[in-house]
């Protein structure tokens, strides 16, 4: 351990290439050992093994300090691209610039904050419930406006307003961290993994231009959960209840699809009955998604998967870290993915995801340490979702005898189009403000005094809908969404949503697919498998307009390829609510078209709406 060089002290790029080949033999024993200990807390949430890896992130921190300290003892004067990419990539260390005492807090406010959330169970009438399965069952499955509200409130009750004062600590310490890798603050550190200094307006323009798209679905839905719950609930003017669109956080409006398809009965799209009628188990589930990508030519997942993964949620009486995720263990060997599998198509289509993400780490595992991750976060989770848009077809459905016939007609189509849009475009708006309400917090716009009151103002400008009652700074309604306590960015989504289908359309022209887009499924095209593995294989080793560009031929992120492929289903859905006289969006109540008009109105929120709703219902007496 000779000491550190002073900053940029040393100008030879061989001494350079010695030191990153060190630290990349070093890093991926460090961080397999802190992987380890991740796992088996995320696998049994104890105090011991909480404590465990919260130390191994501590011993963690003092090896990438330690780096940083390295990297920066080099004058890159002259270096060749890849070694300044290398070195820039090991001086940016995060947390772990933060001094040790304030490392050590904010680790434990951290793993604090995922357990609250992973081991909350409210309970009622002397039975607990968990998120997954039972609550998000509930949200999936009742009917019943007010067994709705219980679930919904309770949720937030137990895992919302308990995290604010952790949260509040947290946001400090990320600022802090940031500022000690010389960002301005944490939601500018999150926004140059993307090495674009314009991240926000790029994001902005494509949610612009999907925006009519999620306002014509919004107002279809809308008159369909007005025809459930009558004009005492639904105002077809106005934002939606939050609680009462089949998903805890009104993200994904899938489990509406029996009140939304468009021509009932034509063509069964949720294979949810077939799994169960089939005897399906989790590992039969893993094993079709595997079996897809070896039809692509893609790398099929190794026996360590097979022998490691947590597929099933134990029944030892274990509390686990639910959440799905996937794992890349940083050791070439170790991949695994840890999922509390339902038998249900949501479930399903899960598991390509995370699939996705365990595919990305088996192309890149032989790059340097540091070029092992997505291009951009962004195309991590794009690689499932892509392969997912071909299993979800009702053609590859038949094909693995998950439905028993195809009917090929406009009527059906325009099905399956609905059962795809309820999760997609439902999406959109969700993924865009997740991160601008962080953002706003980490820059100080969003002040801990309305951390709630902004979060709702987002989601009824954005989504379109309202808290099922008043909410109070006493409530803290973010923290009851996973990503927030679990510290985990969120545009990368909402970046994945466009990307995946701009991979779509090219993989499908490189399999021969000529039909319309949403028909494509890339099964068993090997032509399309090498396209996306020669991008998968770059990891993040060049700046990702560059990988976009192998893949699909251009450096241009766009919407237009989600919009060719929806284009069917938005045509209809203009048509109905044309026919059923509804102004789409929710504009003249809370979205201040001319910016002139005062901001106030966001505040009366919740009150102006029910104002709205005493008048509304009036013109129904
Ligand atoms: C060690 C580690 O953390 N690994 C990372 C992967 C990596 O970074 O290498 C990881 O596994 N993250 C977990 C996270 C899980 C899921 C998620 O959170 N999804 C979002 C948004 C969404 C919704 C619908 C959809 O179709 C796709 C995404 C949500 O549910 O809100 C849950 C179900 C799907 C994906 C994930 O896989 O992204
Ligand atoms: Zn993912």
């Amino acid at each position: 351990e000779d000491p550190i060089p002073p900053a940029g002290s040393v100008n030879d790029e061989l001494l350079a290439k010695e030191f990153l080949g060190d630290f990349n033999t070093r890093a991926m024993d460090v961080y397999s050992k802190s992987a380890f200990k991740a796992w088996d807390y995320n696998t049994n949430i104890t105090e011991y093994n909480r404590e465990q890896m919260v130390n191994s992130n501590l011993e963690t921190a003092v090896f990438s300090k330690d780096m940083s300290g390295y990297a920066n003892a080099f004058d890159q004067t002259g270096f060749t691209t890849d070694t300044k990419r290398q070195l820039d990539s090991i001086r940016y260390i995060g947390s772990a610039a933060l001094p040790d005492e304030e490392l050590e807090e904010l680790e434990n406010i951290l793993s604090g904050m995922e357990s609250r959330y992973s081991t909350g169970k409210p309970c009622e009438a002397g039975t607990c419930y968990s998120l997954e399965p039972d609550l998000t069952r509930i949200m999936a499955t009742s009917h019943d406006y007010s067994e709705l509200y219980w679930a919904w409130n309770a949720w937030r009750a137990e895992v919302g307003a308990p995290a604010r004062e952790d949260y509040t600590r947290y946001v400090e310490l990320k600022n802090q961290a940031a500022i000690a890798n010389d960002q301005p603050d944490a939601g500018a550190y999150w926004r140059s993994y993307y090495e674009v200094d314009n991240l926000q307006e790029i994001t902005e323009k494509l949610y612009d231009e999907l925006q009519p798209l999620y306002e014509q679905l919004h107002a279809y839905v809308r008159r369909k959960l007005f025809n459930r719950y009558g004009a005492d609930y639904i105002n077809l003017r106005g934002p939606i209840p939050a609680h009462i669109l089949g998903n805890m956080w009104a993200q994904s409006w899938s489990n509406l699809y029996d009140i939304c398809e468009p021509f009932p009965g034509k063509q069964a799209v949720d294979i949810t009955p077939a799994l169960v009628e089939q005897n399906y188990d989790a590992l039969r589930m893993f094993e079709l998604s595997d079996e897809f990508f070896e039809s692509l030519g893609l790398i099929k997942m190794p026996q360590e998967f097979w022998d490691h993964s947590m597929i099933e949620k134990p029944d030892d009486g274990r509390d686990v870290v639910c959440h799905a995720s996937a794992w890349d263990f940083s050791n070439q060997v170790d991949f695994r993915i840890k999922q509390c599998t339902d038998i249900t198509m949501d479930d399903f289509i899960t598991i390509h995801h995370e699939m996705g993400h365990i595919e990305y780490y088996l192309q890149y595992k032989d790059l340097p340490v540091v070029y092992r991750g997505g291009a951009n976060p962004g195309f991590h989770e794009a690689v499932g979702d892509v392969l997912a848009l071909s299993v979800s077809t009702p053609k590859h459905l038949k094909e693995v005898g998950l439905i028993d016939e195809v009917v090929d007609d406009q009527e059906a189509d325009l099905n399956f189009l609905m059962s795809i849009a309820l999760d997609k475009i439902s999406f959109l708006p969700f993924g865009y403000l997740m991160d601008q309400y962080r953002w706003g917090i980490f820059n100080g716009t969003t002040p801990e005094s309305k951390f709630n009151e902004d979060w709702w103002k987002l989601r009824l400008r954005y989504q379109g809908i309202i808290p099922p009652t008043t909410r109070t700074e006493e409530d803290f309604d973010p923290a009851a969404k996973y990503h927030i306590p679990a510290d985990v960015p969120y545009i990368r989504y909402f970046i994945s949503f466009v990307l995946q289908f701009q991979f779509h359309e090219t993989l499908c022209e490189a399999a021969g697919q000529t039909q319309e887009l949403y028909k494509c499924d890339i099964y068993n095209s090997t032509d399309a498998g090498t396209l996306l593995a020669n991008m998968l294989k770059m990891g993040s080793s060049k700046p990702w307009p560059e990988a976009l560009d192998a893949i699909i031929g251009s450096t241009e992120i766009s919407a237009q390829s989600l919009i060719n492929y929806f284009q069917p289903l938005i045509d209809y859905l203009k048509e109905q609510n044309e026919m059923n006289g509804d102004t789409v969006g929710w504009a003249e109540m809370y979205t201040p078209k001319d910016p002139e008009l005062d901001l106030t109105r966001w505040e009366m929120g919740y009150e102006q709406w029910q104002v709205d709703m005493a008048e509304w219902k009036k013109s129904f007496e």
